[in-house]
């Protein structure tokens, strides 16, 4: 289980007191997920059960919280469909537990889809592009945190521990992200709020409704078409080859598009984008496995996964963002 930080049922009954919750009557830790500690949490206020979600953040500081808890208000009060972080009465989303911060958000419905077909993708496709949109009047700025400027901290980390044939790749490729980062192209990419993290263990399904979006602790402000193009690596892929899914490519796409048109910057930019999303996670995964952290069970994902999707979108031409 990956709970770094161990809670008790009693230790929540106390600090529960400060939201109007009521009190705690269960607490279950959450087997899945590698960077946070989560529980289920069930409260009974006035005989009535409600279930939360309750995350103790391992390696988010008090100062990043408000960014991701307030995203997730503003994008929930819009009708983009995120668990909405419950307030304390003292109007916190974030308040310490066991010296770390900690926050309560609303359980959403059902099940993460872990063999989606076309139907899912354009689900995920359409409340994406709403999400971007409803992003747009969002007041709060975090760039990405494992964006370009994280990729350089984190190549010299990694690079002692890879093969020659991955060194070439890793070098060649940060090179080739670093034209594409620094280019006019890039600028006029349309950005804003992203959640840069949107695999399928990070949205809901209740059969073919989608529920909602979570884990929003990787958003960021980057571009729209960097967070689609991480969606697209993780949901239209074949997952032993990384070769894309020709229906569930244009399912997702296609769906993004009638909500929020692409532009041509982006049909343009739209390769060097899947490549760089590939990257990111290649790059991230080598960084786990490398400098492990503690947890009661861990199980780290595999970096060669993405090494193989990278490989796999230099080698080939990107599906049209649109006709
Ligand atoms: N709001 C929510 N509603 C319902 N279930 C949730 C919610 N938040 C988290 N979960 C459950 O908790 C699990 C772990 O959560 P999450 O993915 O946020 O953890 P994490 O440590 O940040 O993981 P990772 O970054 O590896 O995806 C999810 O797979 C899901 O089952
Ligand atoms: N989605 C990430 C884990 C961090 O959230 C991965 O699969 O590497």
């Amino acid at each position: 289980m990956a709970v770094f930080t161990s809670v008790s049922l009693d230790d929540v009954q106390a600090w529960i007191a400060q939201f109007p919750l009521g009190d705690a009557v269960a607490l279950k830790g959450i087997a899945s997920g590698i960077e946070n500690s989560n529980f289920f949490l069930t409260t009974e206020r006035d005989g009535q059960r409600t279930d939360h979600v309750l995350t103790i953040f391992e390696n988010l500081g008090f100062e990043q919280l408000p960014f991701y808890l307030q995203l997730m208000r503003h994008l929930a009060s819009r009708g983009v469909l995120v668990p909405a972080p419950v307030a304390t009465h003292a109007g916190e989303l974030c308040v310490p537990l066991h010296g770390k911060p900690a926050a309560i958000v609303s359980k959403l419905e059902g099940s993460s889809q872990m063999a989606p077909g076309p139907v899912h993708c354009a689900a995920v496709g359409a409340m994406l592009a709403k999400m971007h949109l409803a992003g747009q009047d969002f007041p709060l700025h975090q760039p990405n945190l494992r964006g370009i400027a994280w990729w350089h901290e984190a190549t010299p980390a990694v690079l002692p521990h890879l093969s020659e044939l991955e060194t070439r790749l890793l070098r060649s490729e940060i090179h080739y992200q670093e034209a594409f980062h620094g280019s006019d192209l890039h600028k006029r990419l349309p950005h804003g709020p992203v959640h840069a993290d949107l695999f399928r263990n990070n949205v809901m399904f209740d059969g073919e409704r989608l529920t909602g979006f979570f884990d929003f602790y990787f958003a960021g402000c980057d571009t729209w078409l960097f967070d689609v193009a991480v969606t697209v690596n993780d949901w239209c892929v074949d997952l032993d080859t990384g070769v894309l899914d020709e229906a569930r490519v244009r399912a997702m796409l296609d769906a993004y598009h009638a909500v929020r048109p692409f532009t041509a910057d982006e049909q343009a930019g739209w390769q060097c984008s899947l490549r760089a999303a590939a990257l990111r996670f290649w790059l991230s995964r080598l960084y786990d496995l490398h400098r492990p952290r503690e947890a009661e069970i861990l199980t780290p994902h595999d970096p060669t996964h993405f090494e193989r999707i990278l490989r796999e979108r230099v080698a080939h031409p990107a599906p049209r963002l649109f006709a």
